[in-house]
């Protein structure tokens, strides 16, 4: 049996991510030890019954105390909370990360708090659902997703090489980033598309009372697949927004131009506008599944020019 990569490794926070975290620990044998502490007594005890680790806390300072490796993963606005109750409690030498969304903001609130004798290196895995709480979490969800590492130009580098073999040991493949950089991408590939999605369906929902139930009865899939978004956890996606403000307006603003953009070419029939634009955003789509980024979507790499691929009929 080979060694484990930590000897204890404490989870804070216990939902889709904690738990998926939880569960690919204990499949791959990454920890001798998992020590888990949340919020909430229920969620708690929802953990113990799952048999998600080894240890169980009510509080996040008793989880951490004999960790070498922290995990924080809790909706971003509670990371200052977090970071005051752990902090004074870590074990020198011990790696903290996060898996936060956003991440400039994580480093805010977290940074003051980590004392000089740990490695603070925030992370983010682009690899989720819409479902929460410990019982949505699974042990593939990392497998062939990104994970992004913000660590600050000073941080050890042997530690930020731990914590890259640790999200590769879960499947993932890992990039290094500026905490700026990464909000502002992830603002417009994953930020935007659930505030749109929110927006639309919310839209949706006040016409209900014009149409009565036809926007259920005749929803499509185009529909539903924004429902999908829409019904992400509010707490987490209310916490997104207000802590990557900045990045999400510049990017709202940009989208709101190219819509009127759009609207205006709709009003004033301007089919070759309308042609371009969807012709240029069909490529994109099939470039991402060519790259091997959507598992889920038909494999228009392998069967490109075979008149059973969807969508390649012209
Ligand atoms: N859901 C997703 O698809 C993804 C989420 N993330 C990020 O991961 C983080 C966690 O998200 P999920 O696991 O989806 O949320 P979740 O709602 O499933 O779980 C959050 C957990 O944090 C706990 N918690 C809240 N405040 C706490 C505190 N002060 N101390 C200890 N525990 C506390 C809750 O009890 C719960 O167990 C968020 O920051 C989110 O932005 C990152 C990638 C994907
Ligand atoms: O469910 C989806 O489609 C997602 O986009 C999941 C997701 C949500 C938040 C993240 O920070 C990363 C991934």
């Amino acid at each position: 049996m080979t060694k484990p990569l930590f000897e204890t490794i404490a989870l804070i926070g216990i939902g889709l991510i904690g738990s998926s975290l939880a569960r690919v620990i204990r499949a791959e044998g990454l920890a001798g030890h998992v020590a888990i502490a949340t919020r909430s007594e229920a969620t708690l005890e929802a953990a113990r019954k799952l048999g998600l680790g080894d240890s169980y806390f009510s509080s996040n300072a008793e989880a951490v105390a004999n960790a070498d490796l922290v995990i924080v993963s809790v909706p971003v606005g509670a990371s200052e909370a977090v970071a005051r109750e752990i902090g004074p409690h870590l074990k020198p030498g011990a790696i903290v990360t996060d898996v936060g969304s956003t991440k400039a903001s994580v480093v805010r609130q977290m940074q003051p708090h980590m004392p000089e004798t740990v490695h603070f290196i925030p992370g983010h895995p682009i690899a989720g659902t819409e479902q929460s709480g410990p019982e949505a979490g699974f042990a593939q969800l990392f497998k062939g997703r990104w994970c992004i590492l913000t660590p600050a130009a000073d941080v050890d580098a042997q530690a930020v090489d731990r914590l890259a073999a640790f999200w590769g040991a879960c499947g993932s493949t890992v990039e290094r980033m500026d905490p700026d950089h990464h909000d502002m991408v992830l603002a417009i590939v994953s930020h935007l598309p659930h505030i749109i999605a929110y927006n639309i369906v919310g839209t949706a929902d006040d016409l209900e009372a014009v149409t009565q139930s036809e926007v259920i009865k005749y929803s499509a899939s185009g529909f539903r697949d924004f429902t999908r978004l829409a019904a992400s956890d509010p707490v987490m996606w209310r916490d997104v927004c207000l802590h990557n403000k900045d990045a999400i307006l510049e990017m709202l603003a940009r989208f709101s131009e190219d819509l009127s953009s759009l609207q205006r070419a709709i009003r004033w029939g301007d089919g070759d506008k309308l042609f371009d634009l969807f012709t240029r955003t069909r490529g994109i789509r099939r470039s991402i599944i060519e790259a091997g980024q959507d598992t889920d979507a038909p494999d228009f790499g392998r069967n490109a020019g075979k008149a059973d691929v969807p969508g390649a009929a012209e």
